[in-house]
């Protein structure tokens, strides 16, 4: 029997049989977990309670073994909020969905509630289970009349390729598979709440916004006030809010949920991440980062072409990536034509042996030309200390970072004109905003119309206070906290930096000390990984 079966059986199992002290549940509100020993005195009759948290949840938050199957335990679904959980009378219905004539050709409509994702893939015969998200998709029950539901959309923060197609998936999602009319647009993000009016959103009025880059909700940063936002909310009579943004986004939007939920309001929050920097943790990957990279090529080409056709020449590119070089690291590696990528990760520096100037040298005289990529995130720390910020944060409270483009490619021409014989021929191309203003490409396009079914599918069906988003290929429902606690960042010990290193050949910027310790640390980090499992 494999995993899959197993773990059913365990369910039903756990559902149909005995009592389980409830004190051992103590965990985490939104996630359960129990250990191996909670289990090891009980082989047959285990039976669990319902969570206190929310009735729609008998689910498998829970994992056991049952005898004759290997111990699979471990298991933790890290769940996200119910609108039962703080209105537990709320009526449910049977979802629409199942009388579309589309659907009526798909074997399993509905998403079985016993589905989860796994976080960890990857896994030794002995590892837990592990954390699991709840999967996304249609349930059998909603907690919405399609005729009751007034839904909004908002988009905040930067823009991104794919937000129209987000918004409009959102608006055919609603009104296709669940007959819902009454969508509206919350226009120049959180504070177009309480400073702007709505605007009517049709299917035939976002019928072609997939098309076009940027976002036909405008947006804005700063502006999030959590009372005015739900004060609006309720007053418009708004039932199903969906919030497109990045991480600062998602944490207001986590606020507005705890304040629908302080009022036991039926409104349900769904979050969309954004983000063209790929900086949001958990998720595969985020929406509009494919195109992004895609047009960065262009650049990169550009840059190429031009420092090839001339005596040493050097090419510098401008990528976004504040805190994470993601879209240089791609960039690079899809390239090729690229010598050396800067990130913010991963320090570098300019003079002596090791250093930039030394590598570019050396470049320049076995190639007479060269290609760097540079995140706008990276070098910061030698920028900053020569270069005066205009303002210091954005009004969403990020902090604004010095151009480390023009500086760079002062610092290098600085440097070379040393060597008279050696005079180079600096070409600067910062492309930061036309990566990001185009609409997404054909893939992109289609990340984007199932993360915003998601979102419908999940909304529907009475959760609340969640983001979606793929986590190893499958879409899931994740704890907004979840994606906000920490940034997704560029692994410099892993081995996709690993790649770039060898497919640039640049230099790792560790002196062979930095190196050593470095490894001593791996070391270390490994010694505790073996012994703690
Ligand atoms: N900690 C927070 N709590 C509540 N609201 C926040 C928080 N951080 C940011 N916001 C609000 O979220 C919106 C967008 O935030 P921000 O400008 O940081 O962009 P973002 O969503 O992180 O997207 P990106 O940085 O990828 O462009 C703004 O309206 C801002 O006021
Ligand atoms: O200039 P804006 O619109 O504030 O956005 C710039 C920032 O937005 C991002 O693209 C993130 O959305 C960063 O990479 C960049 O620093
Ligand atoms: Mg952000």
């Amino acid at each position: 029997m494999d995993l899959r079966a197993s773990f059913s059986l365990t369910l039903s199992y756990i559902s149909n049989n005995s009592s389980f002290p409830r004190h051992q549940l103590s965990l985490h509100p939104n996630s359960l977990q129990l250990s191996r020993s909670h289990f090891s005195h009980r082989r047959h009759f285990i039976r669990i309670p319902p969570p206190p948290f929310s009735r729609q949840n008998n689910l498998p938050l829970l994992h056991t073994r049952v005898s004759n199957q290997p111990q699979i335990d471990g298991f933790v679904l890290e769940d996200v909020p119910h609108l039962t959980n703080f209105l537990p009378d709320l009526p449910q219905y049977p979802n629409p969905l199942q009388k579309r004539q589309a659907y009526s050709v798909v074997k399993n409509t509905f998403v079985s509630p016993e589905d989860a994702v796994a976080q960890t893939i990857v896994v030794q015969k002995d590892s837990p289970r592990g954390v699991h998200f709840r999967r996304a998709g249609p349930r059998e029950k909603v907690y919405f009349k399609p005729e009751e539901v007034r839904a909004c959309i908002v988009t905040c923060g930067g823009l991104c390729p794919g937000i129209n197609t987000v918004i409009r998936e959102i608006v055919c999602g609603l009104n296709n598979m669940y007959g819902v009319e009454d969508v509206l647009g919350i226009e120049e993000g959180y504070k177009g709440f309480y400073s702007k009016n709505t605007m009517k959103l049709t299917p035939k009025v976002v019928n072609d916004i997939h098309k076009l880059g940027g976002t036909f909700l405008r947006t804005s940063r700063g502006g999030h006030d959590t009372n005015k936002i739900v004060d609006n909310i309720e007053d418009r009579g708004i039932n199903q809010v969906y919030i497109i943004g990045g991480d600062g986004t998602q944490k207001g939007a986590s606020l507005i949920y705890e304040e629908v939920e302080k009022r036991r309001l039926q409104v349900a929050v769904a979050g969309i991440p954004k983000t063209i920097d790929n900086d949001i943790a958990v998720i595969d990957k985020s929406f509009g980062f494919d195109t992004a990279v895609e047009e960065a090529q262009r650049a990169i080409n550009a840059a190429h072409v031009e420092v090839n056709s001339v005596e040493n020449g050097i090419g510098i590119v401008k990528l976004m990536g504040r805190y994470s070089g993601f879209i240089a690291m791609y960039a690079t590696l899809a390239s090729r034509d690229v010598d050396c990528c800067l990130i913010p990760e991963s320090s570098f520096y300019l003079e002596g042996r090791g250093g930039l100037f030394e590598f570019i040298e050396q470049r320049l005289k076995e190639n007479g030309h060269l290609v760097i990529v540079v995140a706008e995130g990276a070098g910061q720390e030698f920028v900053a200390a020569e270069v005066h910020a205009v303002g210091e944060n954005d009004p969403s409270g990020n902090k604004l970072l010095r151009d480390v483009g023009p500086w760079l490619s002062n610092k290098i021409k600085d440097h070379f004109t040393k060597f008279p014989k050696m005079a180079v021929n600096m070409k600067y191309i910062d492309p930061t905003y036309m990566i990001r203003a185009i609409p997404s490409n054909a893939s992109d396009n289609i990340y984007c119309t199932l993360l915003a079914h998601g979102a419908v599918h999940g909304a529907m069906a009475g959760y609340s206070g969640f983001t979606v988003g793929p986590v190893n290929s499958r879409h899931a429902y994740l704890p907004i906290a979840r994606v906000t606690e920490r940034p997704n960042t560029v692994e410099v010990k892993g081995r996709m930096w690993a790649r770039l290193l060898e497919s640039t050949n640049q230099p790792s910027f560790a002196t062979p000390d930095q190196q050593r310790v470095d490894k001593e640390v791996i070391k270390d980090t490994n010694k505790i990984n073996i012994t703690s499992t």
